[in-house]
């Protein structure tokens, strides 16, 4: 577990109290408590912040963002040599960070890096075409190579393949992210298409492409997938997201695929919480994410 308790991403504050929250309601235990041997490298924080200016107006807090990024990177890298890595954040630019340090440890073991996006929002503005200026907004883009972050943000060891993202509970998508999907390969499925076809269907179909090609498995959890009644402690929410039985069907078909090798957990804003709710659900999406069952022996679907 490493805190990374970034908050200039979103347009107000309180992600950065994310890692404490996530503690308070008993991560580290959990996770112990299904037999794994769990380390909290405790917060991370940017020591130095570069020069960095772009001619977008509404950006906001740049350098903080690119310090974070740079950080990120390097710490991801390294911890993902090591285990299996649990960023706590913090606002979703943390990717921008994780995504870049594990695109260069699997280009390192030259073995495709594949990534499961939960949100309701695809990230994917560039810093050009970022309206809000929130640099949350942001890190799929950087990840994937998109243009314009050149000269700005750290340059990648290996851009992501569009091709290799699954994003999951899509419902709020920018009209510049709408056409940069549009162009690309990403596999979106919205909220429509979980509602028509389920996510068990839509997830196995990912996991065979995973697993057939030996891949690492990244997955990236917004907190805003969730429906904001269930999970209202983000600053971004959404109406109509994954309900509390899909977020876990989602969790316990990605244990039993054994896939996962990397999870950040984002955008939970404690201020915003109703006493710990949403962190205690991220908490028990985590378990169930990593052994958590209703039996002891798998359960049948057929
Ligand atoms: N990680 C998030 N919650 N991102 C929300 C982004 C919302 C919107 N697309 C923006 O760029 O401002
Ligand atoms: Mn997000
Ligand atoms: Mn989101």
């Amino acid at each position: 577990m490493l805190g990374a308790p970034v908050q200039e991403g979103t347009g107000r504050l309180g992600c950065d109290m994310g890692p404490s929250a996530f503690r308070a309601a008993g991560l580290a235990g959990a996770l112990r408590e299904l037999g794994h041997v769990v380390v909290d490298r405790g917060n991370l924080a940017p020591t130095s912040q570069p020069e960095v200016r772009h001619g977008n107006a509404a950006i906001k807090s740049l350098p903080e963002i690119v310090a974070w990024t740079e950080l990120l990177a390097a710490t991801i890298y390294d911890a993902s040599a090591e285990g299996m890595p649990i960023t706590l954040g913090g606002d979703h630019s943390l990717a921008a960070g994780t995504l870049s340090g594990l695109s260069r440890r699997a280009a390192d073991l030259e073995r495709p890096l594949f990534v499961l996006w939960l949100d309701a929002h695809p990230d994917l503005h560039t810093l050009d075409s970022t309206e809000s200026g929130n640099l949350h907004g942001v890190p799929m883009a950087y990840a994937t190579g998109q243009p314009g972050f050149e000269g700005i943000f750290p340059p990648l060891a290996a851009p992501l393949d569009m091709a290799r993202i699954c994003m999951m509970g899509i419902r709020s998508v920018d009209p510049a992210e709408r056409a940069r999907l549009a162009a690309g390969d990403v596999t979106v499925h919205d909220m429509r298409a979980i509602d028509e076809h389920g996510v068990a269907v839509l997830l196995r179909g990912f996991l065979e492409k995973v697993a057939a090609a030996d891949g690492l498995l990244h997955v990236s959890l917004d907190v805003d997938f969730l429906d904001p009644d269930i999970a209202p402690g983000v600053g971004t929410t959404v109406p109509g997201g994954a309900t509390f039985r899909e977020a876990h069907l989602v969790m316990e078909m990605l244990h039993d695929s054994d896939l996962v090798t990397s999870l950040d957990l984002v955008e939970l804003n404690p201020f915003l919480d109703e006493r710990g709710r949403t962190a205690r659900l991220i908490v028990d999406l985590v378990a169930s994410l990593m052994g958590r069952r209703v039996l002891d022996r798998p359960t049948r679907s057929h």
